[in-house]
């Protein structure tokens, strides 16, 4: 049987660790489109220049020809531009609606088949753009966000508990911006809520509530440092991660930004919850019940996502 296709749409730097992790994962053949000239082309040899030392089957191409994408299996989506010190994900809205277009329409065009993924900021409104202007449908086209918060928030309960971090479960629900939803009732280590620990007295709800903050300004901690442009090793692991669900029909419960028709009262909105991946694309959104108060955070995360959806519509007429 041929080896599953993956084209990653945008060469930089997820792009890249993208092909690096596909091929040491043998998920398949790899084609990296850019429109950058040469970018994708330098990245595609260089990390099958490093097959024979790793010892995996795998072929890369690099490509600014949308042709050579045509049969996909999975499209994961990082071009545009990231943000630098300063700027919130919302300010990149104006430009990467334009790529969300172009990238659109060469994934309609050329791998309707494939399965979806955007990366592209800000998220939750790009993947909507995304599967407007791609048409594909909304069960083959989700965002990723919820496993990288996820698993932010998981590394960073792993060293206040000083436990693996392979032990601690995390939801973070909502839109991949300030207002996201670290739901900590439905965090755990080795099974126990993390409000149960605290009235164990394992940690206390200050020390919580600030792994809940820091988890929310993850992608502003790593931009801070980096200085020159956003996370990427982590990021492209995420998405990674549910690519494999899809390829491998591993029906693994990720949260990500999905297409939600009645579930969570909503009404043909994509944002942050949890779902099963497997080759069916998105198979189901998992609809848990929410106290008052995650609810209110939770409304108050869709709303956002709301407010940059108009924004795109009042960009492009041409968004429904
Ligand atoms: N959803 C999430 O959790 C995360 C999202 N991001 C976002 O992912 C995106 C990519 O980040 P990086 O890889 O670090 O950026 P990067 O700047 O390293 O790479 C972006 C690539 O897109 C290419 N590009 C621009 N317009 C294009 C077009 N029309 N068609 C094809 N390629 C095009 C550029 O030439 C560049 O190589 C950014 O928008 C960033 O904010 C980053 C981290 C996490
Ligand atoms: O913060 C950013 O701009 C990139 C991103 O979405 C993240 O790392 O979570």
């Amino acid at each position: 049987m041929a080896r599953p296709k993956i084209a990653l749409i945008g060469a930089g730097q997820i792009g890249g660790t993208l092909a690096h992790l596909a091929a040491m994962k043998e998920l398949g053949d790899v084609v990296l489109f850019d429109i950058a000239e040469g970018t994708p082309e330098g990245k595609a040899l260089d990390i099958a220049e490093s097959g024979p030392s790793e010892g995996f089957d795998a072929r890369l191409k690099g490509t600014q020809d949308y042709a050579d994408i045509a049969g996909a299996d999975v499209c994961i989506v990082t071009a545009g531009v990231p943000r630098k010190p300063g700027m919130s994900r919302d300010d990149l809205l104006g430009i990467n609606l334009k790529v969300m277009k172009a990238v659109g329409e060469g994934i309609r065009d050329n791998a309707p088949d494939a399965f979806v993924i955007c990366i592209t900021n800000p998220l939750d409104a790009m993947v909507w753009a995304l599967q407007q202007f791609s048409g594909l449908p909304t069960n083959k086209v989700c965002g990723m966000a919820g496993v990288l918060d996820s698993a932010r928030f998981r590394h960073f309960l792993s060293l206040e508990f000083d436990v693996s971090m392979k032990d601690v479960t995390a939801f973070v629900l909502g839109g991949h911006g300030d207002t996201m939803v670290p739901l900590t009732r439905y965090s755990t280590v080795a099974g126990i809520p993390l409000p149960d620990l605290v009235s164990m007295g394992w940690t206390t709800q200050d020390k919580l509530d600030a792994i809940v903050q820091r988890t929310r300004d993850g992608g502003a901690e790593i931009v801070g440092l980096l200085k020159t442009g956003s996370a990427f090793y982590a990021p492209a692991t995420s998405a990674i991660e549910m690519a494999e669900a899809y390829l491998k029909d591993q029906k693994r419960v990720l949260p990500c930004a999905a297409y939600c028709d009645g579930e969570f009262g909503l009404d043909g909105f994509y944002v942050g919850v949890p779902t099963v991946i497997g080759a069916g694309g998105i198979e189901k959104v998992v609809d848990i019940k929410m106290t008052k108060d995650e609810q209110a955070m939770f409304d108050n995360s869709v709303n956002a996502v709301k407010g940059l959806v108009e924004a795109c519509k009042g960009i492009d007429g041409s968004l429904a």
